[in-house]
């Protein structure tokens, strides 16, 4: 469903002392429709860098993506425009993805608006619906702003809108570590529930192993730029490899 080539990345810093720096080095991966990778590290190793490209919302230097079969860099503008709604991606600040000024319903309605999805108004308001129920939310909630919901039912609006597009992939940035860890629970249970009733392809971010062995059949692990191991998450867990990864994988046993 989804795969990386050689995708890498530099930053150029500073005014007058510039300083370079490789973001991404040259990763390569795939996912399998409906499959879950996840891609973890410490903080600053780069794995926002690869959602951002992946979400065009940042230029590679170079690297090939192919997302259901297609080569996108060979897309012509419509055809990102498809590919935009095939790839969505739920964020660590789910407030900071709502418009302040808008009601929920509105914010909601919008990308179905930009997408041409249902045919009237209350086609969009009824599929708003539909997916306030899967996600578990009331939508008593249409009329509200942003400031007056708790951030668990703002990462389950995100989550409902991001799936108003109808996507193949959801790529999850640190989707729960603003959230209280009750809650955190409860969103996790629910993102693999949609995964296997709309058969979604995840690419899991975090630098949290314990939630992506839970979460993800196959793992890779980042530092500095590059992944220095990949596989089956168990695998990987009870077996690192890299020093790197028993680093990693010793920090989570110690709690
Ligand atoms: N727009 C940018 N301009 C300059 N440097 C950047 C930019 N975006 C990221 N970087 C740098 O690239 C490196 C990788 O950043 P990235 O956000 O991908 O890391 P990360 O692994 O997602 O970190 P975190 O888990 O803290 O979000 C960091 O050194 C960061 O400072």
């Amino acid at each position: 469903m989804l795969r990386v080539e050689n995708l890498k990345k530099h930053f150029v810093i500073g005014v007058i002392r510039k300083h370079r720096v490789d973001a991404v080095k040259g990763v390569s991966f795939e996912i399998p429709e409906g499959g879950s990778l996840g891609i973890a590290g410490n903080s600053g190793c780069g794995k926002s860098t690869i959602a951002r490209i992946l979400m065009g919302l940042e230029e590679p230097d170079c690297g090939t993506i192919y997302l259901d079969g297609e080569r996108q860099d060979a897309l012509s503008a419509s055809a990102v425009r498809i590919r935009k709604k095939k790839m969505q991606m739920i964020f660590q600040h789910p407030e900071a993805s709502l418009d302040p000024q808008k009601t929920i319903l509105s914010s909601m309605m919008e990308p179905m608006v930009i997408h041409k999805m249902c045919e009237s108004t209350r086609g969009r308001k009824e599929r708003i619906r539909e997916l306030f129920e899967l996600v578990g939310i009331s939508e008593s909630l249409f009329s509200r702003y942003p400031h007056q919901i708790s951030g668990g039912e703002a990462q389950r609006i995100m989550i409902a809108r991001a799936l108003t597009l109808e996507p193949k992939v959801l790529i999850l940035d640190e989707p729960t570590s603003m959230l209280d860890v009750s809650i955190q629970a409860h969103m996790m249970n629910l993102l693999k529930d949609l995964g296997h009733k709309m058969n979604l392809t995840y690419l899991f971010i975090s630098h949290d192993l314990e939630v992506l062995s839970w979460f993800c059949s196959h793992i890779c692990i980042m530092n500095q730029g590059t992944f220095v191991e990949t596989g089956k998450t168990e695998e990987i867990i009870h077996h690192p490899g890299h020093p790197f990864t028993r680093e990693l994988v010793e920090s989570f046993s110690e709690f």
